[in-house]
Formats: structure tokens, sequence, C-alpha cells
């Protein structure tokens, strides 16, 4: 058992995250539910072609306004904002409804927590805690960096999605909470997945990363009974796994595959020893030692990553032995806005971090 300072200087955001991110996590495992047996989901298509849905705008709605509540000096730099909700149209009118209701139900639900991180009971209150979400950051101070869902694609498809909250102050991440509603207990590969869904990872700055069931119950349990995970260490490659994402859109999977090959995986166990995942998932993965390595390598020079898709993950890594870079190496720096300056995403065990750059270095060259 860890030794975890009670008087911890994060431990009521965390424990205001952690309340959020289960009511948030409630309600999307709901929705995920209900679109795998109707294939009905309220999608609206954004500007850049990615979807957005009503899951997204509840989450977010509820995430936000625990941290106003809460901390009402706190800047958030969330994903989503009100816009399209908004809209005096059909589109707008439905959605709105939708977001509406499955607020108040998962508020029923969940209602021991109403004290400690409120309640939504006004469309107009929706729609500005949706709003609190428009910071953009910055290298001073202290915010809030909040995916309301990781992995929307994933999401929609049943798959696996995240809904991943970090505290950053100057530019460093301090806290995470993640909560992985479709995650199994065991994943050993794409055929090879089995337990109980539903995981909560969260992890504090010098404190250390931790699990525990995500729906057990709607309450904060202490970081003291919950389980502390670390990564393995192992370089061996025969025993090593890959986590990579599942669209081929967000990460270059031809020049994975060579990085793999570079690292010493071959022939037929390479699709054994990779992983695809949406979202942050990937990240819980590698902290709890079910994996090792995280490749994400940019498909286009021009997309920047967003803070909020790598925040919470990043200090899950740190915190249980590992290191995350962009294809250079150099750590992530999320001081910069709301959008990262790096390009690509590598993480991996301590041991083998460096290897892995070299492999990167001498694919990209
Ligand atoms: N071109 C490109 N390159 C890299 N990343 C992109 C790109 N386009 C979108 N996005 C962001 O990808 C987020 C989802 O990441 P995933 O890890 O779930 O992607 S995947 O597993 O590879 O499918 C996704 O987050 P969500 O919108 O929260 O789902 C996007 O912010
Ligand atoms: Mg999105
Ligand atoms: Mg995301
Ligand atoms: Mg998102």
């Amino acid at each position: 058992m860890s030794t975890i300072p009670l008087d911890h200087p994060y431990r009521r955001e965390l424990e205001v995250a952690t309340l959020a991110v289960k009511r948030a996590s409630v309600l999307t495992k709901k929705l995920s539910d209900e679109i795998a047996t109707t294939q009905k989901s309220g999608t609206h298509t954004k500007e850049d072609k990615s979807p957005v849905t009503v899951g997204d705008y509840a989450s977010q709605a509820i995430i936000n306004n625990a941290i106003k509540l809460n901390f009402p000096s706190d800047e958030i730099v969330g994903e989503e904002d009100s816009d399209t909700l908004r809209q005096d149209n059909e589109e707008g009118k439905t959605l709105s409804d939708k977001v509406f209701r499955i607020i108040t139900e998962v508020q029923a639900k969940t209602d021991s927590s109403n004290l400690k991180i409120g309640k939504l009971e006004e469309l107009d209150k929706i729609y500005d805690s949706i709003d609190s979400g428009a910071s953009n950051g910055g290298s001073k101070g202290r915010y809030w960096a909040l995916d309301p869902i990781d992995g929307t694609k994933g999401f929609l498809r049943g798959d696996q999605f995240a809904v991943c909250l970090a505290l950053i102050e100057d530019g460093q991440v301090v806290l995470g909470v993640i909560g992985c509603p479709n995650l199994p207990a065991t994943i050993n590969s794409n055929e090879d997945m089995s337990g109980t869904k539903g995981g909560l990872f969260s992890a504090v700055k010098g404190v250390g990363s931790f699990y525990s069931p995500l729906f057990d119950n709607n309450d904060f349990t202490p970081l003291q009974s919950q389980e502390q995970i670390k990564m393995n260490q192992t370089v061996d490659p025969s025993s090593l796994k890959v986590v990579e994402g599942v669209e081929k859109g967000h990460s270059s999977h031809s020049t994975q595959s060579l990085i793999k090959e570079k690292l010493g995986f071959s022939g037929e166990s390479v699709a054994k020893q990779t992983i695809n995942l949406d979202s942050q998932v990937k990240y819980c993965v590698l902290a709890k030692g079910q994996a090792d390595i995280y490749l994400r390598l940019p498909v286009s020079d021009t997309y920047r990553e967003k803070i909020w898709d790598h925040a919470a993950g990043n200090i899950l890594i740190y915190e249980s032995g590992g290191q995350v870079g962009d294809i250079s190496g150099n750590p992530l720096y999320f001081g910069s806005g709301r959008l990262l300056e790096s390009k690509g995403v590598i993480a991996g065990n301590k041991a083998i971090f460096p290897q892995i750059i070299s492999a990167v270095k001498h694919v990209l060259n």
C-alpha cells in the first residue's frame, strides 16, 4: 500500500473531477449502449467534418458546471461550444431537447453527487456551462483541459471512448482523471479482450497513477483505496505490445508498421502484438501495464494536436513510470494555447523510450 498524503493540495480538485467524470461516464455509457441497439445517436457534423454528439455536449455541460461551482475563478479549455444547440432551427431544438433530457436523467441517477458537483436545471444554464470551456489556456496560471468524449468516432461505432479531464498549472499537467466506460478489464490483443467493462484512471503529480472500477458506485474513492498502477519496463521485442488508433485519418498506420519492424517486431506476431483502440484509453492501457508503446505518427504536416486530446493521458503515463514525447522525443508542452506545437505522440516505458525515438527518427528520415 502506498503512502499518499491525506492533505494533498489537490485532494478537493481530484474529488470534484472524479465525481464529474463519473457522472459524465454514466451518461455516455447509457448513450453508447443505446446507439448499439438503435443505431440512433443525435450527431452533428462540425465544420472540420468531425462528429459531435448529444453525449459530447451533455458531458461538457456537467463537468464544466462542477468545476465552476467549486473553483469559480478557474478557466476551462473544453473541446465543444453550444453554437449548434443555440441555433433557432429544427436541429438546434432537437439536439437541445435531448441534451436537456439526458442531463436531467443522469442527475437523478447520480443524485448523491448533487451537493458537490451541482445540478443543471435550465437549458440556458446548460448552454452557458458548455461555453465556459472557451479559455485559450496558456503558459501562466491554472486551468482545466476537458475532452467530454474523446474518440467520438469510437463512441459512435460502439467501441472505445473516454471522458478526459486534466488540471494544468503554468503549462504543466498536475492532475488527470479519465473515465473509460467501454474498457474491458483485460486486453491481450484485438481478438482477446474480456472482463467487466468500465475503468477509472487518476493521476496526481508526484503521487502516482491509480485505477478503480468505474461503475461500482457514483462516489469518490480516496486514492489510498484505489489500486496504484505501474507500467511494465519490458524491452524484449517478443513480449512488447503496441497500442495505436483505429482511424487511419488520425495516425499513419503505415509509418507505425515500419517503426515496429525497426524495433524488431516480426512476422505473424506483429498483429497479435498490436492493439487498436480509440481515444485516450490507449494511455490508460499502457499505464495499467497491459501494453508498452503508443504510436501516433502524423498523417498530415499541418494538423496540430489539441491539448485536451493528450493532457490527462500524459500525466497518467509519467506517474506510472513512462515517458511521452513528440516525433523528436521532446516532451509535449501544454502551455501554448488550445493546440500543441509539436507533431505526433510517442509513449513508452522509460527503458524502451529512447529506442522507440531512434526507430521513429530512422523511419522518418
Ligand atoms: N488528422 C488528425 N490527426 C490526429 N488527430 C486527429 C485528427 N483529426 C481529428 N483528430 C483528433 O483525434 C481524436 C481522436 O483520437 P483517437 O486516438 O481516438 O483516434 S484513433 O484512435 O486514431 O481513431 C479526436 O478527438 P475527439 O474529437 O475528441 O474524438 C480529434 O481531436
Ligand atoms: Mg471531437
Ligand atoms: Mg479528443
Ligand atoms: Mg472529444
